[in-house]
């Protein structure tokens, strides 16, 4: 029989600063060798509860335990937080504050010096980890100057040597471009099955973390847990709706075209499944449904960047780009981690600016304006929240900006509450952000940079962190800015899914250039761009293939068949 690794009995945990329980009557067990994926909306107590199970709570986190958790024998808070790092290890969802080195070598050292390992033999081992997670070349590099993608990948590498039993993944594939979203989720499995690890999974991306299989999935909403089930029970069940969670892309094709799919076997592994004759005859009739392709008025050029390139001191990371994006439009974004995306988003809004080539605004090269003047025009919401944060009391970090500025009291106070209404923050103002989860920190930078109105909004993975129905929300309130106000949209972002649902033109980068701009539906069904942009085929790609179709046809017609629908809700 399997050994219980980590036992949760009658366990309720009320955060100090908290009036009520985070948890309530926790009551589960996870076993030696297990892969358990953790699914919930924001703020229902995942990151908490895992949080539980390595010894920050009660150790940093300050607050009340009722009930026992014993995570390898060992009662938590009677134990100290030095005990528990010897059974578990962390992926924090939060990359920066993972770094414990003084460069990517030394970080991904840590746990084999900590274990005494004479240097001849952590050099090589050291390389090899670095080389797998694609960050061999960067060995040397400070954590300050590595991109979103590349800080987590040096976190995963990081916890590879840790001869802890339990690895806790909280939102690993959050900042991983696609390709490498793959690796990860493939790295983990192995480690698993390898090392007979148990491994605790966090993540909003179903359809992505599916890619390998897992054991369990628990299912948490306000602080309980409401389901304990195996993925195929899962997503044959209404719970994913009920709960608010986003279903594989495939799933919705599937239920678009009116498949049923009590009877369908394998449906939680695409690559295992067969359809069912039925199922099959029904996407056939499905993808032979004729819908207009959708076309978006455009007005004139409002950003175009003509032949830029930019240095940090004499590395060359960005090189020969050139691009126009036009009022109204909606774009993304997307490539490797650590191709320059973020660095254009920055060049873009003047926070850097091009050592070759020119930027225009509006018609005039931008070299004379402040950031504070692009500001007004282009607003830009940073990847990671921390960074952007600096009040204590999420009302005043929503209306700094605009009180900045100048605008007269009670200007200030009808903005500050429309963005504040708009990301669901209106009920939390006055709460410390301190105290709030790593998606309503998101959600608080959105609405800070929403306060002002700008015409272009560039958001850096605007949805990673973000449960399925704050998704919803800060997408459909995207596309309404868009649609409604003309505003356009840049989406720099990771997810395939959210590309291929809501922009219209893809700019695709590869090691600091531009390989590709065109439609999302073409990107992603050309093999040498994937490739090249270290991007990944959505599950359309691999349905409309089992069905023996184009992938391409098969993909904007079920672009075209949503936004139908979606028009008609
Ligand atoms: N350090 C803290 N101090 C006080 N309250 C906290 C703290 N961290 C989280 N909470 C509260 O606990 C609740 C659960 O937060 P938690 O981070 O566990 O949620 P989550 O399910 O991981 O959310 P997300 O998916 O947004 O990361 C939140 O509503 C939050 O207000
Ligand atoms: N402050 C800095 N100093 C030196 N190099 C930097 C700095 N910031 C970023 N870089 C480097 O510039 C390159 C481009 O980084 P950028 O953040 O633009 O990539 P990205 O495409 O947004 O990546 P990701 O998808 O991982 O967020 C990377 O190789 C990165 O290491």
């Amino acid at each position: 029989m399997k050994k219980a690794l980590i036992e949760f009995k009658d366990f309720t945990f009320q955060y100090k600063v908290q009036s009520k329980p985070t948890l309530h009557d926790i009551n589960l067990t996870i076993y030696e060798g297990e892969k358990v994926l953790i699914l919930g909306p924001s703020g229902s107590g995942k990151s908490t509860l895992s949080n539980c199970i390595n010894g920050l709570i009660p150790f940093s986190e300050k607050g009340t335990i009722k009930g026992s958790l014993k995570v390898d024998g060992i009662e938590t808070k009677e134990a100290s937080i030095f005990k528990l790092s010897k059974v578990v290890g962390t992926v924090l969802q939060d990359s920066d504050a993972q770094f414990v080195g003084l460069s990517v070598g030394e970080d991904i050292a840590f746990a084999l010096e900590n274990e005494n390992m004479p240097r001849s033999e952590m050099i090589p081992k050291v390389e090899a980890t670095a080389q797998i997670v694609g960050m061999g070349e960067f060995l040397e590099h400070l954590p300050y100057s590595l991109s979103g993608g590349q800080k987590q990948k040096v976190a995963l590498a990081g916890v590879m040597h840790d001869k802890v039993k339990v690895l806790i993944f909280d939102e690993p594939l959050a900042a991983l471009d696609p390709h490498m979203g793959m690796v990860a989720v493939d790295l983990i499995d192995r480690i698993c099955r390898d090392q007979n690890k148990t491994a605790i999974i966090i993540e909003h991306r179903l359809e992505d973390v599916l890619y390998r299989p897992v054991d369990r999935i628990i299912l948490m909403a306000e602080g309980r847990i409401v389901a304990d089930m195996s993925p195929e029970e899962l997503l044959r069940s209404e719970l994913l709706d009920q709960y608010g969670i986003r279903e594989p892309l495939y799933l919705t094709a599937m239920k678009y075209a009116g498949c049923n799919l009590q009877n369908q076997e394998g449906i939680s592994d695409l690559a295992q499944m067969q359809l069912t004759k039925e199922n099959r005859d029904k996407l056939e009739e499905f993808f032979r449904r004729q819908t207009d392709a959708y076309k978006p008025e455009l007005g004139e050029p409002v950003i175009e960047v003509e032949d830029v390139d930019f240095a940090y001191d004499k590395d060359v990371v960005v090189r020969n780009v050139n691009c126009s994006i036009r009022r109204g439009e909606k774009l993304a974004l997307i490539g490797k981690n650590g191709a320059g995306k973020t660095t254009l988003a920055r060049l873009v809004c003047g926070i850097n600016r091009p050592t070759k080539g020119r930027i225009k605004i509006r018609g005039n090269d931008y070299m004379a304006l402040s950031i504070k003047e692009i500001g007004e025009f282009i607003g830009y919401v940073m990847q990671n929240p921390n960074q952007m944060l600096v009040k204590d009391i999420i009302h005043d970090e929503v209306d700094m900006a605009l009180k900045l500025r100048g605008y007269p009291q009670e200007e200030v106070e009808a903005k500050t509450k429309r963005a504040l209404e708009m990301c669901d923050l209106y009920s939390m103002r006055n709460w410390p952000v301190s105290s709030v989860s790593y998606g309503q920190r998101k959600r608080i930078t959105i609405a800070t940079v929403m306060a002002l109105e700008p015409d272009v909004i560039i958001l850096d993975e605007p949805t990673a962190g973000q449960d399925y129905r704050h998704y919803v929300e800060i997408i459909e309130f995207i596309n309404q800015l868009n649609s409604e106000f003309g505003k356009t949209i840049i989406l720099i972002t990771h997810d395939m899914h959210l590309a291929i649902e809501n922009t219209d033109r893809a700019i695709v980068f590869a090691d600091g250039e531009i390989i590709a701009d065109d439609h999302v539906f073409r990107v992603l069904s050309d093999d040498d761009v994937i490739t090249r942009a270290s991007l990944k085929q959505t599950s359309l790609y691999t349905l409309a293939c089992m069905l023996g179709v184009s992938p391409e046809e098969f993909i904007s017609h079920f672009i075209s068949y949503e936004r139908m629908v979606k028009a008609g809700e």
